[in-house]
């Protein structure tokens, strides 16, 4: 591979899930350039304090925007509303670093979907996925046998799974991150650049030198609206 998209993400942060969706759905198409994608769990939260940054939503003039935004990037990214959960705002510190025991014990595409799910069940099923026989039913969903559910479990409140947790949002910080996703992005040449969020995957292809078509309009006759 000549490229590599880091993408930092959380489960919380619905943008950090269309990332994924939208990486995941490209990946092929970035490895047949050399581009690999990798997603490392990191704790927004964390980010947040130690960006010295607020979520958007505390912002009175921030939240209003968002709800238009966010609309706008279900309808963009192919996927149901999302509505903020009864239980807001949400914790996402347990379902982090199971995802990080996960990411090292099982293969890629069971630690990629159990992110997408858990973004999922909280908002569009309004789970509460931070507890713990809420996380351990969304693990059962894909399949983790229950050995596999207590270890899991067991993990995330375990000093070196909480050390991992706050080693990635430490590393995210480090590479400039104030909010998710962040991606930490190397392109052909070596270089390094930071990008943030789910809207500037056309300035990330630009600066990986890749092919893209996706926000060409297309003219009126050509187009079959
Ligand atoms: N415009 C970005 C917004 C991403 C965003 O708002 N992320 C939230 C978490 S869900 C965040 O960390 N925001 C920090 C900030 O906007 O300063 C996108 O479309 O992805």
């Amino acid at each position: 591979m000549t490229g590599k998209i880091d993408a930092y993400i959380d489960c919380v942060s619905p943008y950090s899930y269309y990332a994924a969706l939208y990486l995941r759905r490209n990946r092929k198409a970035l490895e047949s350039h050399g581009i690999e994608v990798e997603f490392h769990p990191i704790f927004l939260g964390g980010v947040n304090v130690g960006s010295g940054n607020k979520p958007p939503w505390t912002l009175p003039a921030k939240a209003a925007y968002g709800k238009f935004d966010s609309q706008r990037a279900c309808k963009y990214f192919g996927v149901p509303p999302i509505r903020t959960p009864d239980f807001f705002p949400i914790l996402s510190i347990m379902p982090q670093r199971c995802l990080i025991y996960i990411k090292k014990h099982y293969p890629r595409e069971k630690y990629e979907r159990t992110f997408l799910s858990l973004s999922e069940w909280m908002y569009h099923q309004n789970i509460d996925v931070s507890k713990p026989e809420k996380l351990a039913e969304l693990l059962k969903s894909h399949d983790f046998t229950t050995e596999d559910i207590e270890k899991i479990l067991a993990a995330a409140s375990s000093p070196e799974y909480k050390q991992a947790l706050t080693a990635n949002t430490q590393k995210a910080l480090d590479l400039g991150a104030y909010g998710a996703p962040w991606f930490w992005v190397r392109n052909a040449q070596g270089q390094e650049e930071p990008f943030f969020g789910s809207d500037r995957f056309a300035f990330m292809w630009q600066y990986l030198g890749l092919p893209f078509q996706d926000i060409s309009i297309i003219e009126k006759e050509k187009a079959k609206l």
